[in-house]
């Protein structure tokens, strides 16, 4: 299986691609900052701005203050940006849905059959690759199920062009042609089986394809940024890399019918737990990432613990880096804790898999701990019996229906 996915991220096939064709980006439009709960805001929001212009993407973003002078927005505001338009969207979508006229399109006996092979492809795929999270899947109905394959698989082939055997040979090119090649996949033009599988599912679900544009910004950002000078690029990165997989794995998973939870906070919460995994997954790997030159911990908060990369390279449990290390973890439970409101939000046979999630990435935190925080030369991970009490616990807790913990529409 490993061959076959390596062989789907060649770059040789990524450069298959059609042409540059630059993404397109949100144009100006009013923003409703009354609705920007929940995140840090800066003074200028507090004081109510009422008009936010965003420049092209998340990227550039620019703030009008009442006084008209310009400023830029953190991370975080820009991010909600998108949290919200993704909410907006799908709320959008699904009122259509129900006035369709048309019928949709019967697929001929032929094509649902090749359908069907790129499906069991993705299943294998997610199977060989996360098989904790692919036995949570299992609970879901098919075509949730399904859809959730194909959409890991994507984002298992856009990770494995910057951190799998072919990384050396990406460049930002590569890059703008798997964005060509999304592209395609969202018009209905898929390249290969894979791509098929996630073609037909944004067809079915409520899936916009900017969470999948910035994720591979996010990958342009691993190929030309080795360090983050605070926690506001690190948060951005986070977004782009894994963040966006919440975005895009609400529309699949559904907002459980008793909900009176509103969209923008269930994806809200979806956001927090991709930044949590990912502040883990970097607290986890320090070590590793550091014999690769890379540092993702915020620059200003190591010198302010009196540390340095050096630090870092030299590899050696000090009280500084404990307790710097303790400061990291809080924030990453903080965002653990943000997400857990969301999950009992989302339908119920979703539930699971999430919660399952959840609580297996959250312990790696405990094994950093348990390991006296050397993250430099051990691997924090959870033992299967661990793995395996979580499950049972995972499960009864996806038995709690919604509550009204979330803030609701007013
Ligand atoms: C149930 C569930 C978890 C669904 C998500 C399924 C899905 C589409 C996963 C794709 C994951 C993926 C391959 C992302 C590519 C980028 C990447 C590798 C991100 C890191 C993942 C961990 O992978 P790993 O430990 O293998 O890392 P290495 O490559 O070995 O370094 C990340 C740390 C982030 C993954 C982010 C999520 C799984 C976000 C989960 C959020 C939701 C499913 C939203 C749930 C909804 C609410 C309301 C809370
Ligand atoms: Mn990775």
């Amino acid at each position: 299986m490993s061959v076959a996915l390596l062989w789907v991220v060649s770059p040789c096939e990524v450069s298959n691609g059609t042409g540059f064709l630059d993404s397109v980006r949100e144009g100006n439009r009013v923003f409703d900052s009354s609705r920007h709960r929940n995140l840090v805001c800066n003074e200028r929001i507090k004081r109510g701005v009422k008009q936010r212009w965003n420049f092209g993407s998340v990227r550039s973003a620019m703030v009008a203050t009442p006084t008209g002078e310009m400023a830029t927005m953190t991370s975080e505001q820009k991010v909600y940006d998108v949290v919200l338009k993704q909410a907006a969207l799908v709320k959008r979508q699904l009122r259509s849905t129900d006035d369709l006229e048309v019928k949709p399109e019967i697929p001929l006996p032929g094509n649902l059959s090749l359908l069907s092979e790129a499906y069991d492809r993705c299943s294998e795929v997610c199977a060989e690759y996360a098989k904790t999270f692919y036995l949570g899947t299992m609970l879901m109905t098919p075509e949730r199920r399904r859809a959730i394959w194909a959409i890991y698989v994507w984002c298992r082939r856009t990770d494995e062009l910057v951190d799998g055997p072919n990384a050396s040979h990406i460049t930002p090119q590569a890059l703008d042609r798997w964005e060509d090649r999304l592209e395609d996949v969202f018009s209905g033009r898929p390249f290969d089986m894979l791509d098929a599988a996630l073609s037909d599912t944004v067809s079915q679900f409520p899936v916009d394809i900017q969470p999948f544009r910035d994720m591979i910004e996010g990958m342009r950002m691993d190929l030309r940024k080795s360090r983050y000078r605070n926690f506001d690029e690190l948060y951005l990165y986070c977004y782009y890399v894994a963040g966006t997989v919440g975005l895009m794995s609400v529309p699949i998973m559904g907002i459980a019918p008793d909900s009176k939870a509103t969209t923008e906070s269930v994806y809200n919460a979806a956001l927090a737990l991709g930044i949590a995994n990912q502040l883990t997954n970097i607290l986890r790997d320090v070590g590793e990432d550091a014999r690769r030159g890379r540092v993702y911990l915020p620059q200003d908060e190591l010198a302010q613990a009196g540390l340095s990369d050096n630090d870092i390279f030299a590899g050696k449990v000090t009280d500084k880096w404990r307790s710097f290390m303790k400061k990291q973890i809080q924030r990453a439970r903080k965002f653990f804790d943000e997400a857990e409101e969301g999950v009992t939000q989302l339908s119920s046979a979703s539930r699971w898999p999430v919660w399952a999630s959840l609580l297996l990435y959250r312990q790696i935190l405990d094994e950093i701990e348990a390991n006296d925080y050397n993250n430099f030369t051990r691997r924090a991970y959870v033992s299967k019996p661990k793995k395996l009490i979580s499950l049972p616990i995972a499960y009864a807790k996806s038995l709690v229906p919604p509550t009204r913990t979330l803030v609701t529409s007013s």
